[in-house]
């Protein structure tokens, strides 16, 4: 991949107090940090990589920028994410590298978000994006072309790195594993999207901001000057920024397909322009006037029809979960009980998880881990296509997705 390379260096801003305490101790976790101080940051452009980059720098690291050009376009996710990430290297001094991943996002990403909605489920892009296009790509990149092997984002969350005689509140024993916890910032917390990173992975990422709230992260970009200090936040997904919405990256590439909506016993109650307009556990905006709320309960792409229905009969207690990633502990082999998010934004729920023998596709595939999850409450929005991740409290054990 073609890589342009632009060095201006420059004399790295004097260290001054920091605007929050959040912020203090990520400076000082920074300085105290084992190893070698070099890193490549993935910088997109926004508020979030800037501070990681401005934050290493001050705390002593030897930094370089790395952005994957990931779309053509103009928008803060493109063009104008290029150029505000040059401008802050610029600021901080240290070389900035952008590396043309465009056809490898399409092909990665795009393609397959329009495979899977065309065949009735909801894809997950942004875990799918953080391991086959972010991160292992990133550090690959950075260990080939500039020998560094860390990279740090700006993604709320934190990585432990197998501290043995941390009392670890996890089932089994995942001491010698790198573990995955929640950032503190509850409603920016990004731990959900990287369940998928393989422990290699894990072991070389840097996450600063895993402490900080949204709000200390401005204050401390403010502190620095940064010009992405006040950028306004994207959408949780970046193609549905650069379409303007989902709808519109959708009409983009499926045309639009006329079906029905219809009930279990097939009854048509109303009539579609696309199965991928629609989610499951869906009530808002079918455009069915019906005696009761209906929800959509299946999406069936073969008869092209979204299949609705009552609330009392939309409800699921268990999935099975496949191509499993195991993070915090390992692969259990008993039933054990934790807590389960089966959307990003969706609470943590109680789940008894019991292993499944690993189909021969499964093993071929190189994820021979699925699993069963039984729920203590009934579930409405159980969509396959979307990942389930399990917890224990605050530590990320693992996730997979979640099977038709
Ligand atoms: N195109 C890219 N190239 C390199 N790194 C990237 C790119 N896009 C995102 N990242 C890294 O992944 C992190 C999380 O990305 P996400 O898309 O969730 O952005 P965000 O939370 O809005 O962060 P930011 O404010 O930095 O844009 C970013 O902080 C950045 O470190």
């Amino acid at each position: 991949m073609a890589a342009i390379h632009l060095t201006l260096p420059r004399d790295a801003p004097a260290a001054s107090s920091c605007a929050t305490p959040a912020g203090a101790e990520a400076l000082a976790r920074l300085r105290a940090w084992p190893g070698e101080h070099r890193v490549a940051v993935g910088l997109s452009g926004g508020v979030d990589s800037s501070l990681t980059a401005a934050l290493l720098v001050e705390a002593g690291w030897q930094v370089e920028g790395l952005t994957l050009w990931l779309m053509s376009g103009k928008g803060a996710c493109c063009a104008e994410g290029l150029v505000d990430a040059a401008a802050i290297c610029d600021q901080l001094g240290v070389p900035h590298h952008v590396v043309d991943f465009r056809e490898h996002f399409r092909g990665q990403i795009v393609d397959f978000l329009v495979a899977g909605y065309a065949a009735g489920v909801t894809p997950l892009p942004c875990s799918r994006c953080n391991r086959e296009v972010k991160f292992g790509p990133m550090l690959a990149w950075a260990e080939t072309e500039r020998g560094i092997e860390r990279i740090a984002t700006g993604h709320y969350a934190r990585v432990r790195h197998g501290a043995a005689g941390d009392p670890l509140p996890v089932p089994g024993d995942g001491r010698d594993r790198h573990q995955l916890l929640r950032g503190l910032d509850g409603r920016k917390d990004q731990s959900y999207f990287l369940y998928d990173l393989p422990q290699g992975n894990l072991g070389r990422l840097v996450f600063p901001l895993g402490e900080l709230t949204k709000a200390d992260t401005r204050l401390e970009a403010e502190r620095h000057g940064l010009r992405t200090a006040q950028k306004p936040e994207s959408q949780d997904l970046c193609l549905a920024d650069h379409h303007g919405s989902m709808r519109a990256f959708l009409d983009a590439y499926l045309p639009p397909r006329q079906g029905e909506i219809v009930l279990a016993d097939g009854t048509v109650v109303g009539h579609h322009d696309g199965i991928e307009h629609f989610t499951i556990g869906q009530r808002k905006g079918l455009g069915v006037a019906w005696r009761e709320p209906l929800h959509v309960v299946r999406l069936e792409a073969a008869m092209n029809r979204v299949v609705v229905a009552p609330r009392s009969e939309a409800a699921r207690g268990s999935c099975v979960v496949g191509a499993v990633n195991w993070v915090s502990m390992a692969p259990p082999e008993e039933p054990v009980e934790l807590t389960v998010q089966v959307r990003y934004r969706s609470g943590p729920e109680r789940a008894l998880l019991t292993p499944l023998p690993a189909s021969e596709a499964d093993r071929q595939a190189g994820r021979p881990y699925r699993v069963r999850l039984d729920f203590a409450e009934e579930q409405f929005s159980i969509t396959p296509g979307q990942a389930a991740v399990f917890y224990a409290g605050e530590v990320l054990l693992g996730g997979g997705l979640i099977q038709p």
